[in-house]
């Protein structure tokens, strides 16, 4: 089923009749994709959501990712980086859990740049020691997370990619964690030696902008039944590999300005929802299948969110006047569909 639509929503009353109109769509949204607040949740029930992202020259992604699942809902959210942008987004919120996994300075120092300005890891022992610690640093932290978003500003220095590929597999193998791939994670794929590192042991959903779907096309990285590419642009494309699961299409109206750091504020809401998926999961009251159906409820979240803060800044819209309008977007669409 391919269904344009928004989430419930009072203003948008689509009176078809049949059942996959928008207030149908919008009631499944809330029933099985978000969970209850409920006097008996506890810090955390609500989602611990990791962002593995955040180099010497990105340290905007990372926030916009993390302060997006908060103000999503999820209750805690942990930011892994480089130690040279630890600090800087330390800064921006004090509501980030911010833990510096390696030292760029380190990594430059063992990887050597060729001629074609290619850069190629070094092969001694201090190189691989420096991946392994980096490696432990996040799968330490992984127990303790319903999801993990890699790629905000996580730049494409080849030893991080080495230690990144590393972390995905454990993520998958040992933790069955549900991953999004945003960003240069993607870039990541689309390198040869990486094609193969998906497997089906968790949920992994790709945030490509049309650039980045344009070269995991060209690439021949190999997409696991458990994967769902969320292809975003004017209409927002969730496909799902396995073709027994839902497509969908979000055509909510969003804003028209275009500036940086809109995908990353998605790519932080996909996490909350998988987040949500995962704990909703384990209490038996959702299954791996509504994946599709809380990515595109994610996909209505961020375009409304946008076109409420495009209506109020038109041209100098910036994605902290998307994440200000996340949570009073949300709240308006859910309620309405609770009352409807
Ligand atoms: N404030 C920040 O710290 C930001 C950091 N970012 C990070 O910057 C790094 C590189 O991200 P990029 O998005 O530049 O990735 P790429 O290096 O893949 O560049 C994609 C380029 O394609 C262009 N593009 C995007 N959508 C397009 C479309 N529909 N049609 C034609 N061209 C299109 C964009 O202008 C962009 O420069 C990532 O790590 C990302 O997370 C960006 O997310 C932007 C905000
Ligand atoms: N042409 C468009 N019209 C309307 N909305 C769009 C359009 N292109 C993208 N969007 C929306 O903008 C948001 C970010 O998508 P975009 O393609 O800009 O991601 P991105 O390039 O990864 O952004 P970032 O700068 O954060 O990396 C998504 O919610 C998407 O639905
Ligand atoms: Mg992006």
């Amino acid at each position: 089923m391919s269904s344009s639509s928004s989430l419930l929503s009072s203003s948008w009353n689509d009176n078809d009749g049949n059942n996959n109109n928008i207030s149908s769509l919008g009631q499944q949204s809330l029933i099985r994709c978000i969970p209850p607040l409920s006097g008996d949740n506890y810090k955390g029930s609500s989602g611990r959501i990791g962002i593995l992202g955040g180099s010497k020259r990105y340290t905007g992604a990372p926030y916009y990712a993390a302060m997006a699942s908060l103000k999503v809902g999820a209750d805690l959210s942990f930011v892994f980086c480089a130690e040279e942008a630890a600090i800087p987004i330390k800064c921006y919120s004090p509501e980030l859990m911010v833990a510096p996994v390696y030292q760029s300075k380190e990594f430059d120092t063992t990887t050597t740049v060729l001629p074609n300005n290619e850069q190629i890891m070094d092969s001694n022992s201090h190189a691989q020691q420096l991946v392994d610690d980096m490696v432990h640093e996040v799968t330490s932290m992984m127990d303790k997370l319903h999801a993990l978003v890699i790629g905000p500003g996580l730049g494409r220095c080849p030893m991080v990619f080495r230690a990144v590929s590393r972390i995905i597999q454990e993520a998958q193998s040992k933790h069955q964690l549900p991953l999004v791939l945003d960003a240069d994670a993607l870039f990541l794929l689309t390198q040869p030696e990486y094609w193969q590192i998906l497997t089906n042991d968790s949920i992994v959903v790709l945030t490509p902008n049309a650039m980045e779907r344009k070269r995991l096309d060209e690439s021949n990285v190999v997409l696991p039944d458990t994967c769902v590419i969320l292809e975003k642009g004017a209409t927002d494309k969730i496909q799902p590999v396995n073709q027994q699961w839902q497509s969908f299409h979000c055509q909510e109206v969003g804003g028209l300005k275009r500036s940086g750091g809109i995908g990353d504020v998605l790519a932080g809401t996909v996490g909350t929802v998988l987040a949500w998926n995962n704990i909703l999961t384990q209490q038996g009251s959702a299954c791996k299948d509504d994946v599709p159906l809380a990515c595109w409820t994610a996909c209505c979240f961020v375009k409304r969110a946008t076109k409420v803060a495009f209506g109020i800044h038109q041209r100098g819209m910036t994605a902290p006047d998307v994440l200000h309008a996340l949570g009073p977007s949300i709240n308006d669409m859910t309620n309405n569909a609770v009352n409807n």
